[in-house]
């Protein structure tokens, strides 16, 4: 019988997801542009001294859409193996997935416009 819980494994799984979070961040150009709208964002949040409310909501907004962005990069580097060649139903497997991510990233910056802009105001007094 295997055992409930096997520590070994389990710490394997996070080294290989970190190891996938390094190559998205690292080679990933789109990825990057979330990195650093994140960074931004903290420094926002930093400044404009957040509740601990809209800290939750910003900090689930980054990990929606750095989470979107892995996985619409894992089916990217699928489909590139299965069909490297170009096929109409793999452009539609990309372009969802990539629709997938855009509709996170909007979300993220509404979310954020929400938050910030009455600050942004209240601060320079527009
Ligand atoms: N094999 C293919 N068959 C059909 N359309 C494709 C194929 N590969 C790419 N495309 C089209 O090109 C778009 C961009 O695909 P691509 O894989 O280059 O993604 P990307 O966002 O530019 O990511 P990256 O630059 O990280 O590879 C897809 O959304 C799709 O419309």
């Amino acid at each position: 019988m295997s055992r409930p819980i096997n520590i070994g494994k389990a710490l394997r799984s996070f080294r290989y997801a970190g190891a996938g979070l390094y190559a998205l961040f690292r080679h990933e150009n789109n990825a990057r542009i979330h990195l650093i709208a994140a960074l931004l964002t903290v420094a926002a949040g930093i400044f404009f001294n957040i509740s601990s409310t809209e800290w939750v909501l910003v900090v689930i907004l980054i990990g929606l859409v750095w989470s979107a962005e892995a996985i619409n990069t894992s089916l990217e580097k699928l489909a590139d193996v299965v069909s490297p060649e170009y096929h109409p139903a793999i452009k539609t497997v990309k372009d969802l997935a990539a629709a997938g991510v855009l509709i996170l990233a909007i979300t993220a910056v509404v979310g954020g416009a929400i938050i910030f802009i009455p600050k942004v105001c209240l601060q320079f007094n527009f």
